[in-house]
């Protein structure tokens, strides 16, 4: 098990060439300025964060930013503010800079803040550098890394949005202190997905691990961040712009993003949505006779003793989730294309998923929670 100190820091290169970028997890990081200042280029600097998180964080990366010129964009917290209208207003808050094409958006906060402004520097006079630091658990172990940026429709999650990749990620995992309880069970939701696609070796750790991670046992949680982004950096710098094995990280994300948008992006948080959405694809592979009840049974009391909600929300009509899941990104004209599972460890990509076997896995899971 990693212990870390004041002056661990762990690099985890993305190796995308020219582009490849380091993902730093350790303590301190906000305030090491001379680290991450490097990697920006010019002297214009626009920080997006939100108005939980600058209040706790802005002034100590501030202190990094001094001699630039630098302003900053606040979003309201949460997922309801990951939309068109406030990349709007973070584009004009760049013009009120005066941002050249060598100015570099700063991202503080978790994968709304992420997403979004990544989504704005993607735009700014057609590309700008970006920087990630994730405040939460979940941007820190997946939307930091990678370079999906986007916003929301009331239609559907992520529909918008380009791969435009960071120049670095700062993980200050200092910052995770005060997180809440919920935000950060979210988080582990990604950890256990990344798991149960493709390192069942992981699985099992998180297992003999889930009293400790639910606990906030900080050696624990350094040593869950670090396998996560190595599995995710390996999967991205293979397949960047999701030809092929990427699609996988989206176990869950299809009946998740569902989820999501028919609440309206305010019941369910990002990662509570794909705990669910998780449990719904594996009961359809099983239905499908992909995988067995035994995998399921682990995956569902793994994330029940991380706290994680499993049942599917109240209030939700199936055919209304099928309708939006019609929508999502994967598909192709007229298939669902689906990540199905095959057990601990492993997951596929189906197309031509048989609707009727969606809809009842659907319709079963609301009718156990009614
Ligand atoms: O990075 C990826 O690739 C992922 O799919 C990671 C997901 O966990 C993440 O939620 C991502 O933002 C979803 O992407 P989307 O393409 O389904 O919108």
């Amino acid at each position: 098990m990693n212990r870390m100190n004041e002056t661990d820091v762990q690099t985890i290169e993305v190796a995308l060439g020219e582009r490849r970028y380091p993902v730093w997890i350790g303590r301190g990081l906000l305030g090491d300025g001379a680290r991450w200042r490097a990697r920006l280029r010019g002297r214009h600097a626009l920080v997006v964060s939100n108005t939980t998180v600058a209040p706790l964080y802005l002034e100590r990366l501030a202190r990094g930013l001094e001699g630039l010129q630098w302003s900053s964009f606040l979003l309201e917290d949460g997922e309801a503010h990951k939309s068109f209208a406030n990349v709007g207003r973070a584009l004009e808050a760049l013009a009120l800079l005066g941002a050249t094409r060598d100015a570099c958006v700063i991202a503080l906060g978790g994968g709304v803040v992420g997403d979004l402004a990544g989504f704005a520097a993607a735009c700014w006079m057609r590309g700008i550098d970006f920087i990630q630091v994730p405040t939460t658990l979940l941007a820190m172990v997946d939307s930091s890394v990678g370079g999906k940026t986007g916003v929301n429709l009331p239609s559907g999650k992520n529909l918008v949005g380009a791969f435009h990749q960071p120049r670095a990620v700062v993980a200050d995992i200092d910052t995770l202190a005060t997180l809440p309880d919920r935000e950060y069970r979210a988080g582990l939701a990604e950890v256990v997905k990344g798991a149960a696609i493709g390192d069942a070796d992981f699985f099992a750790w998180l297992e003999a691990h889930a009293d400790t991670l639910a606990a906030r046992g900080s050696a624990a949680i350094v040593e869950t961040i670090a396998r996560k982004v190595r599995y995710k950096a390996g999967v991205v710098a293979r397949d960047e712009t999701e030809q092929g094995e990427r699609a996988l990280l989206n176990l869950g994300h299809t009946f998740g993003h569902a989820l999501e948008t028919a609440g309206r992006y305010t019941a369910l948080l990002h990662g509570e949505a794909v705990a669910i959405g998780m449990l719904l694809a594996a009961r359809l592979s099983e239905r499908l006779d992909m995988s067995h009840a035994d995998d399921t049974g682990r995956l569902l009391r793994l994330l029940e003793r991380l706290g994680l909600p499993v049942a599917m929300p109240d209030g939700l009509e199936p055919e209304q989730l099928l309708a939006l899941m019609r929508l999502d990104k994967k598909n192709t004209a007229g298939t669902l294309r689906l990540i199905l599972w095959r057990g601990i460890g492993r997951a596929e990509i189906v197309a031509g998923v048989d609707e009727d076997a969606v809809l009842a896995t659907l319709k079963e899971a609301r009718a156990r929670t009614s």
